[in-house]
């Protein structure tokens, strides 16, 4: 049969196969162009992710480890995992520091996980943006945080230092530093925000607060029962006491009991905003200043104890303030400044031992970094784990050596303890005269030794002495 007349049709289909072929590599070709290439890593278990991987090395004492471990395995300065529910970049070394320290509002915008949210803002203001709440917050800084405030803040400081260790440390030959160092940074934000001086009423904020803050990073399960849970419950009481306090406050300016702001709650008073926008600042104020301080504080004080030499270079500059003071006079801000190598101690604790991990960030375009591209919508976060203990940015990481922040200090990006760039934390000047004040205190009243000198730490998220860092105490 001659099939001559059937090679139209053929030539036809063949060319109809081929360019139905061609279009489909194109169109895959095109397609697997157009799919971004996503950092490496693993997204974990379902909702919860990676987040038991994170708390397990923290509660171990080695929450580096969580992103070292990543960071070597992927060899990448950035990698993907999922925490708290979200997808995430975790952004590595100095130069993941610096990218997202200055891609503020850029490429990432502020973004606070759900429980801490949920925990504390006002049920009204959970759905508000991150970058809403956060930029409310630092508005009303400058009141509180500029430098005449803060120069006269440092009597008023050393002045509750004072009681403080009369109150809670004189009496006793041993005490644990971790809670009293709590009891003290909270007592000074009561009274340095809101006024609050009585005992009583300090409590009812410090034991809900305590609840909240445990759930700060925890998996955002609502169920009886979960950290979660209880923090979300504790959240609950601290805004109703809070709430009392505010309209306490707010009815004695109305009827001209008082007509000169004496704390924060006041100045946000007279600028009209309502108790539910306050009692969220102030929440916000509290988180920020009162575990990390704290936790600076009492690594100050353990490191103190076990460098003797350190030790007796701190008591040498402090009696050297002492002495150069009247017998009654308080601190004042130019001691301060004399205080150059216990900052760098304190410094070199923070390093070994940071009050805070790091800071999250949400994408708010797509963008390219090390080669990978974060989506936008992902959570980025920035940690101090990838550069506090890596030998290429501070050698024989583990010595605790002051001297490290004499002199030019570390290179730029690699401490960062308080962050950096336009979000870095506006409270470290509070921050280092709390901490300064009350070391100044403590040196030139007490000697002290650890009771146990193989404490474990354990990281909720900030370190934790397990057992409260006992210590014995002497007259200096
Ligand atoms: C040793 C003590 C402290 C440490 C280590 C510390 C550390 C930090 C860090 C790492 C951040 C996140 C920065 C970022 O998002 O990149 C931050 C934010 C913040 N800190 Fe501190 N902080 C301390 C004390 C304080 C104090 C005493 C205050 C207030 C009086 C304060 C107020 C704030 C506020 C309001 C924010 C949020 C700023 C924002 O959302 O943009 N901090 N802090």
């Amino acid at each position: 049969m001659d099939i001559a007349f059937l090679m139209p049709y053929l030539v036809h289909f063949v060319v109809l196969y081929v360019s139905v072929g061609v279009i489909y590599l194109v169109y895959k070709y095109k397609s697997r162009a157009a799919t971004p290439k996503l950092p490496p890593g693993r997204k974990g278990l379902p909702y919860i992710g990676e987040t038991l991987d994170y708390v397990l090395a923290s509660r171990r004492g080695t929450p580096e480890k969580f992103v070292t471990d990543r960071n070597t395995k992927y060899s990448s300065d950035v990698f993907r995992t999922s925490l708290l529910g979200e997808d995430m970049a975790v952004f590595c070394g100095a130069a993941g520091n610096k990218f997202l320290f200055s891609g503020q509002n850029k490429y990432v915008t502020s973004w606070w996980p759900r429980p801490m949210k949920k925990a504390f803002l006002d049920p009204s203001s959970v759905d508000n943006s991150s970058a809403e709440e956060s930029t409310k917050l630092r508005a009303y800084l400058p009141s509180l945080l500029k430098p005449e405030s803060l120069q006269h803040y440092v009597p008023v400081m050393d002045r509750m230092a004072k009681e403080h260790l009369d109150q809670h440390w004189s009496p006793y030959n041993q005490v644990q530093v971790f809670p009293l160092s709590k009891k003290y940074t909270f007592s000074l934000a009561c009274r340095l925000f809101m006024s609050v001086r009585d005992r009583e009423e300090i409590e009812k904020f410090a034991k809900p607060f305590s609840i909240a803050t445990a759930g700060l990073v925890s998996v955002p399960i609502d169920l009886p029962g979960t950290t979660f849970n209880r923090a979300v419950k504790a959240g609950r009481v601290i805004r109703q006491e809070l709430f009392a306090l505010i309209t306490k406050k707010k009815n004695e300016l109305l009827e001209k009991r008082r007509t000169v702001a004496s704390d924060l709650v006041d100045n946000m008073l007279l600028d009209g905003m309502t108790e539910i926008e306050i009692g969220n600042k102030i929440v916000g104020f509290f988180i920020a200043s009162h575990d990390t301080t704290s936790t600076a504080i009492t690594f100050t004080v353990s490191y103190l104890s076990d460098y003797p030499d350190v030790y007796n270079k701190v008591l040498e500059e402090q009696m050297d303030i002492l002495r150069s003071k009247g017998p009654e006079e308080p601190l004042r801000w130019e001691d301060i400044q004399k205080m150059k190598y216990t900052w760098c101690v304190a410094c070199e604790a923070m390093r070994l031992a940071p009050p805070a991990n790091g800071a999250f960030r949400e994408a708010i375009t797509d963008f390219t970094y090390a080669g990978y591209t974060i989506p936008k919508g992902w959570k980025a976060f920035w940690t101090v784990h990838s550069t506090h203990k890596n030998p290429n940015y501070f050698p024989d990481p583990e010595k605790f050596d002051p001297s490290r922040f004499e002199g030019n200090g570390p290179a730029p990006y690699t401490f960062v303890p308080f962050g950096g760039g336009p979000r870095m934390c506006p409270g470290k000047e509070y921050a280092r005269l709390e901490i300064l004040t009350f070391i100044h205190n403590l040196v030139t009243k007490f000697k002290w030794e650890k009771l146990n000198p193989n404490e474990k730490i354990s990281y909720i998220p900030s370190p934790i002495p397990e057992e409260g860092l006992p210590i014995k105490l002497q007259a200096a």
